[in-house]
């Protein structure tokens, strides 16, 4: 397959379709929903909508171009055994363990597996031939079998979708920079936890120092010949 050329902060950047996955990281109600973890904890989600919208829009293009498309569900078991007792930073510094400590009734249900909370939002659904993972914290490589899977098709380029940006995405794409992954973020399927400066200073961050930064008007754009290519 052709490579492509995406038009990113600070340059464009080449690759190839085959050896690119798209990655959707943690589009569930917890994050993207009222009445979610996120929302409940006092973070505003009511910007999610269009982030939804042109994720969906990324992943067909994607589809369309032969580029794989992996899930992300963050979350634990529903006793919390997965999340870390005292011993971990991750049982103080979570915020949805520390709503459920604040808020006791709301135990077992933030992000918890097999809760409403947990679920990806309704619009996004994983298709055969996706990948959907698991994890149990906020970088995408901890203790998943990403970086095999990655390796294993010889994927060597990831794109990034999904909220949030200054947490699961950038720690999922620093990660991937280490092991020596190519990492670009279409900033507007993204969507910040906390104020607004969080997601310039994440973006900032990841064009200056770990990755690129692009859109979803300019991926489709770019990846548009590679579809009439294959249609014709
Ligand atoms: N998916 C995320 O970026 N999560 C951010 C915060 C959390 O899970 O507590």
């Amino acid at each position: 397959m052709k490579n492509i050329t995406l038009i990113a902060r600070p340059e464009a950047i080449t690759f190839a379709p085959e050896q690119t996955a798209l990655i959707v990281v943690d589009m569930q109600n917890a994050y993207a929903s009222k009445g979610g973890y996120l929302d409940l904890a006092g973070f505003d989600v009511s910007a999610t909508k269009p982030v939804i919208e042109n994720i969906k829009t990324a992943v067909a293009a994607a589809r369309e171009a032969g580029i794989v498309i992996v899930w992300f569900q963050n979350g634990w078991d529903s006793d919390y055994v997965e999340a870390g007792g005292p011993g971990s930073p991750n049982f103080h510094k979570s915020n949805a363990l520390k709503t459920m400590r604040k808020q006791p009734e709301l135990q077992g249900t933030l992000l918890a597996k097999g809760s409403w909370d947990y679920q990806l939002v309704d619009e996004l659904v994983p298709q055969a031939g996706d990948i959907v993972l698991p994890k149990p914290r906020y970088s995408g490589f901890f203790n998943t079998p990403l970086d095999s899977i990655l390796r294993s098709r010889g994927i060597r380029h990831l794109v990034f979708t999904g909220i949030a940006t200054n947490v699961c995405v950038e720690s999922t794409l620093r990660d991937g920079f280490f092991l020596e992954y190519f990492g670009v973020v279409l900033a507007d399927a993204t969507h910040q936890a906390g104020p607004a400066f969080a997601q310039q200073a994440a973006l900032f961050n990841i064009e200056t120092f770990f990755g690129w930064v692009s859109d979803v008007g300019t991926f489709c754009q770019a990846l548009q010949p590679q579809s009439f290519a294959r249609i014709a």
